[in-house]
């Protein structure tokens, strides 16, 4: 394993920290604390937790400010976009601060009068969470947040992109009060972490955050000690523009939801799928749209597009406008760069396609840049087809003011999550999660507790009639 990770500003290229990677001794100590402080957590009263979290969060809350230029200065993203992801970081906190106090469990009519079954809930155990770098503190507090509200203990490493925002997360938790050996960093490469988890008899329960390719390996790896799983995998996402739509409505929204993060959100609009009747009016007043939005590093003011995380994401960015251009996709927009492969910055203008089509890359693969392809349909039966023709359901928009056309695109989209008219569906009271290869389980909201709790049920005997 190596022995630092260097961090450097995807802005500038600049090198911000080298990070010490843990040794994979250390990783076996921390899961093994993390296993040894579970029993006493575990114990420590519900309110009690419940006061813990809620310091915590307000803690960082305190430095809001720090935490947002570390997350700029690392991930890329425009300042106002790291401060927003503290609030919605800690929302993630504040919610299950306060569900910790409402895991209710049960009572079962028995089937003879000697009998009474009580069912009850209990935590699962050590947990391991693996994160990406496009969230590195909310993708983190909605994985800590229910896990320790539930009762578990929390182990995190955090992509090698972003790690410090996550490590002053940590840091913040301990000084809020939360035992060190309750929640807890480790440093290192995916592969090496990750296989080092999925092996560990302490873990008992493994939470990921990133591609669906690295997410199967992780559900393979830990077949072999049968550990609970959860899994929020990679996108890509329909909008659909019926023709009775608020067509300024689906433009703002769907540049809010594409652009965000400069596209590097797993929930991002992917490809837009417009009435026939309507693309040529919705075309042109997004890319009207499109053009004023501002590139630059977004610790400099008014920046609304930073830059992509690294090279590899710029690659598959450029694959995927090439391919489609070299198949007949026009550019409305865009389709330039400010990219220094030595240095080590990588900008991607925002771009707007048209006429494009299914066999198109940009069609088929998430693409986590600020590229807009845009065809259209006929019939909503069709709009749905291609909507659903892809092995991803994570997250889905629609435009429509017809109920009727509301009720069967929402009825008729095997995904996840669904905006209609909104472009901005994410919430700490709302379940996030996909189906099909975008994952297992959901995360946030009365849901996002139980995938970190057992069911247990007592059956007394011998009761007095
Ligand atoms: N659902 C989502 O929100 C995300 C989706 N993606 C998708 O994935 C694409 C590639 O991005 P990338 O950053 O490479 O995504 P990865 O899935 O490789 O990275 C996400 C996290 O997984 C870790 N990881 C990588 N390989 C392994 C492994 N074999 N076992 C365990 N953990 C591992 C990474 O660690 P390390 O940093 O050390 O490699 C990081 O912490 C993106 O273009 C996007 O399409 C990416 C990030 C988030
Ligand atoms: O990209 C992700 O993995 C998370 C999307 C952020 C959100 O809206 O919660």
């Amino acid at each position: 394993m190596a022995a630092t990770i260097k961090v450097t500003n995807p802005a500038t290229g600049e090198l911000i920290q080298e990070v010490k990677a843990d040794t994979e001794e250390e990783i076996h100590l921390a899961l093994r604390r993390g296993h040894e402080s579970f029993r006493k957590w575990s114990k420590t009263n519900a309110h009690e937790r419940s006061r813990l979290l809620k310091l915590w969060s307000k803690k960082i809350q305190e430095h809001k400010d720090d935490l947002a230029k570390i997350m700029t200065m690392e991930s890329g993203k425009p300042l106002h976009e790291s401060l927003g992801e503290v609030d919605y970081a800690t929302s993630y906190i504040d919610w299950y601060a306060e569900e910790a106090k409402r895991l209710y469990g049960r009572t079962i009519p028995a089937n003879t009068e000697s009998k009474r079954i009580i069912v009850s809930r209990q935590p699962v155990g050590l947990v391991a969470a693996i994160t990406p770098w496009n969230f590195p503190a909310a993708m983190m507090t909605r994985k800590a947040a229910p896990a320790l509200a539930a009762g578990c203990t929390f182990v995190v490493k955090p992509a090698e992109d972003t790690p410090l925002t996550t490590m002053k997360l940590i840091e913040l938790a301990h000084e809020a009060g939360i035992p060190a050996d309750v929640i807890q960093c480790v440093n290192g490469y995916g592969s090496e972490v990750g296989k080092i988890f999925t092996e560990s008899k302490y873990v008992r329960k493994i939470t990921f955050t990133g591609s669906t390719p690295v997410g199967k390996l992780l559900i393979r790896d830990s077949a072999s000690t049968v550990k609970h799983v959860s899994m929020e995998l990679g996108g890509h996402a329909p909008v659909i523009v019926a023709h009775d739509a608020d067509i300024d409505l689906a433009v703002e929204q769907t540049i809010a939801s594409k652009f965000r993060n400069a596209g590097q959100t797993c929930i991002c609009a992917n490809r837009v799928l417009v009435h026939e009747s309507i693309v040529e009016e919705f075309a042109e007043k997004l890319t009207k749209e499109v053009k004023k939005l501002k590139v630059g590093n977004g610790l400099e003011k008014g920046t609304q597009i930073g830059p992509v995380i690294n090279e590899k994401g710029f690659n598959k960015i450029v694959s995927q406008v090439n391919d489609a251009i070299s198949k007949g996709a026009e550019v409305l927009c865009g389709n330039k760069y400010n990219a220094n492969r030595e240095k080590g910055y990588f900008f991607v203008y925002p771009t707007v396609l048209k006429n494009v089509n299914e066999n198109m890359k940009i069609m088929q693969e998430e693409t986590f840049g600020p590229i807009l392809p845009i065809t259209t349909f006929q019939e909503l039966e069709e709009a749905v087809n291609i909507a659903n023709s892809t092995p991803y359901g994570l997250a889905a928009y629609f435009f429509t003011n017809d109920y009727r056309t509301g009720i069967y695109l929402h009825e008729h989209l095997d995904f996840g999550i669904i905006g209609w008219n909104d472009g901005s569906p994410s919430a700490a009271h709302a379940p996030f999660g996909g189906m099909k290869e975008s994952g297992i389980g959901r995360e946030g909201g009365v849901e996002g507790i139980e995938p970190y709790l057992e069911t247990k049920y007592l059956s007394i005997g011998g009761i007095y009639k």
